[in-house]
Parts: structure tokens; sequence; C-alpha cells
């Protein structure tokens, strides 16, 4: 650094409800003030993008760091931080973040896509198990002192079943990879793999997601949550499913028509569902309850991505991802196409 030109101090806004934010004062600390700002909603966001300490203006945070608390960032606050360098999505889905409003702001969105792969395809196999082999209807009545080996009565012998992928991306092939091992056949849906994916890992692609469900005793999703994608699990989709599948949704709440959930619960075709993630989220207590009712449904609250490892490496991409902006350097994860804009350089000169 030039000594004529000293640095300003950078300003990262970290929308959260972390209680701490060491990991990313120990990465950002010697370039960033960081702000910590527990919001749910943009309203509650608003007061965190005013001007902050003595001698700030009025251009709004370099960098914002999202978690998932934060429902949405829209063209609202994009318009109120016109030096950011950089929005980063720590988390691999980023559909709570307006790109379209991201893009005519010229701000480049990132995300993390490669700290949780495994946890997650763990845990779908885990509740796809646990659906399978009945582990609530087993657990539930025992722990009201009802020993009864007939609670598994029903379980299907999950050798030569055929598993449905809808999405073969990081996660579906960590999926492919657990599955494969158990005896499944594995069939996957994902218009946009790359060409011969299906070939290299030695599974069955078929073009339409109406085909999959068909063929499919446990259907597991693995997409990302997308105007294309909602309700992608819809009234017509249940419709063609064998009678007695099972549904893993550990991708995004709305990719399922909750409302048709229920009923293919309800009337059939499916025998149970292992949700990681819901509608609404949390759930109303009414929505939790109607699922819950259902013997064979197990709900976990949207923790699959969880390990102790998994957060830390998260955490630590994330701050790392801010630190490349604010230094202007190369993106690693940018997920969307801003537009040019003037007067984006750093404002300070590099060493
Ligand atoms: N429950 C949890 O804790 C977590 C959930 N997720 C969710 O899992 C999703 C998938 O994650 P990754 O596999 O890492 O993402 P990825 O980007 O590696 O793979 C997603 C795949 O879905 C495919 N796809 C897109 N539209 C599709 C459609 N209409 N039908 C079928 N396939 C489609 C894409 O071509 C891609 O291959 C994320 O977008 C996120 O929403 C991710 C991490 C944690
Ligand atoms: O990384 C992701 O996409 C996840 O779903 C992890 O959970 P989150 O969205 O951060 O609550």
């Amino acid at each position: 650094m030039s000594l004529t030109s000293p640095r300003p101090r950078f300003w990262v806004l970290v929308a959260d409800f972390l209680d701490e934010a060491a990991i990313e004062t120990e990465i950002l600390g010697d370039l960033a003030d960081l702000t910590l700002a527990q919001a749910f909603d943009e309203t509650a966001l608003s007061p965190y993008l005013e001007p902050q300490g003595a001698g700030s203006d009025a251009q709004g945070p370099d960098a914002v760091l999202l978690f998932h608390d934060l429902k949405r960032l829209s063209a609202a606050s994009f318009k109120r931080m016109p030096r950011c360098k950089v929005v980063v999505r720590a988390g691999v889905g980023f559909d709570n973040v307006d790109l379209d409003a991201a893009n005519q702001a010229g701000i480049p969105v990132c995300n993390v896509p490669d700290y949780g792969t495994e946890e997650v395809a763990d845990h779908a196999l885990m509740l796809l198990l646990a659906v399978a082999r009945r582990l609530i209807d087993c657990d539930r009545p025992l722990r009201q002192g009802r020993w009864n080996a007939s609670f598994v009565h029903g379980a299907p012998r999950l050798r030569g079943k055929t598993l449905g992928l809808v999405g073969c991306g990081r996660i579906g092939t960590a999926m492919v990879l657990r599955a494969k091992p158990l005896g499944l056949r594995v069939m996957v849906h994902d218009p946009k793999a790359v060409r011969g994916l299906d070939k290299a890992l030695g599974v069955e692609r078929v073009e339409t997601l109406a085909e999959l469900a068909a063929q499919a005793d446990f259907l597991s999703l693995h997409c990302p949550l997308d105007s294309s994608t909602y309700h992608l699990i819809n009234h017509a989709i249940f419709s063609v499913m064998k009678p007695g599948a099972i549904l893993i949704n550990t991708a995004r709440g709305p990719v399922v028509d909750e409302t048709a959930l229920l009923e293919a619960l309800e009337r059939g075709p499916l025998a149970g569902a292992g949700l990681d993630v819901l509608e609404s989220e949390p759930p109303a207590a009414e929505r939790l309850t109607a699922l819950l009712n259902h013997p064979r449904v197990i709900v976990t609250p949207h923790v699959a991505f969880y390990s102790v490892e998994g957060y830390c490496e998260l955490r630590h991409k994330a701050a790392h991802e801010v630190r490349r902006a604010l230094l202007g350097q190369p993106l690693w994860n940018v997920v969307n196409a801003p537009q040019p804009r003037s007067g984006g350089e750093l404002g300070w000169e590099r060493p």
C-alpha cells in the first residue's frame, strides 16, 4: 500500500442471527469493521443500511455477508448500497437473493457451493432409511411402553428398488455414491446436467420428471429453488407416482406443493415423506401438525447441511470470498451476471 494513500477501512454487513462473528472478524478484521444485522426481513434490515459510525456516508456497506435468516434481499436494499462490491450468501441456495436486482445494481452475488455436500446427502439418505424402515413408527410406541414388532410391517426391502433423483449436481451425485452400495437402482432427471454424467456415474437418465416419478420407489429432490422449480412436485407428479412411494426433500420447501403433498399422504400414493425443508420456515403450527400426524412423515428443521466441520468451513469460505472482493481479487463463486457499473473501482491504491 502506498504511504500517501492509506487504505480506508471497509464496512461489512453480516446479516444473520449469529451470536458472534469471531470467524468473520478473524478473516476480515484487518480490512473491515463488521456490523451484525439481526434481521429476518428487509424492514428490519433497513436501519442497518444507514451510515454507521462517525464520518461514514450514506453509501451503504462495502460488502454484505448473508446467512439464511434474512428471507429476502431485493432491489430495495441493493439500491441503498452503491459501493457494495459483493453479496456473499453463506450457503448453497441463493433463492433469498433477488439476482435480477443485483444484476441491475451491478453487484456480484456469490454462494458457497461446496461446504456441506456430504452432510446433505447423508441426511437425505438418513431420512430415506428412517421412513422406509419405519423408525418413527417403531420408536414412538416404545417410548409409551409398547413393545410391538408389528410396527415395522410393510417396510420394503431396499435392494433392487428405484431411487429417482431430481437434480444431479453436487448433492445428487453424492446421493448416487451412497445409494449404489445399498443395491438401489438410480435414475436421474436433470435437464441441465453435463451430458454423459449418467454414464460416468452408472445411472439411468430420464428426460422428463413425470417419467422419473412414475418409476421411482423413492424420489429425492436435489435441485435449486427458482422460478422453474417452484411447486415442481405437485398434484400432477403425485398422480403418476407408485403406490407406496416415499418422497425425500432436502432441497427447498417450495419445490413441493405442500397441500398436494398432504393429500398424497392422506389418500395415496405416498407411503411417507422425509422433509428437511418446508414451504414456510418455521412452519405454521397447524401445517406442521398436519404433516406430523402422518406416522411415516419425518421433519427436521432445515439442518441437513450441518456438521461441526461443515459449518466452520462454510463461514471461513464465505468470509474469504468477501475478503477477495474487498481486495479486488477474482471471486470464486459468482452466481449472477452483474451489469458493469461506472465507479466500481476500489477507491484506494492497490499494493
Ligand atoms: N437442506 C439443506 O441444509 C441444504 C439444502 N441445499 C439445497 O440443495 C440444492 C442442491 O444443492 P447442490 O447439489 O449443491 O447444487 P448443484 O447446483 O450442484 O446441483 C443442482 C442440480 O439441480 C439441477 N436442476 C436445476 N433445475 C432442475 C430441474 N428443473 N429439474 C431437475 N434438476 C434441476 C441442476 O442442473 C444441477 O445439476 C441447493 O440449491 C439448495 O437449495 C443445499 C445445501 C444445504
Ligand atoms: O446451504 C444451503 O443452501 C442451506 O440450505 C443451508 O441452510 P441455510 O439455507 O443456510 O439455512
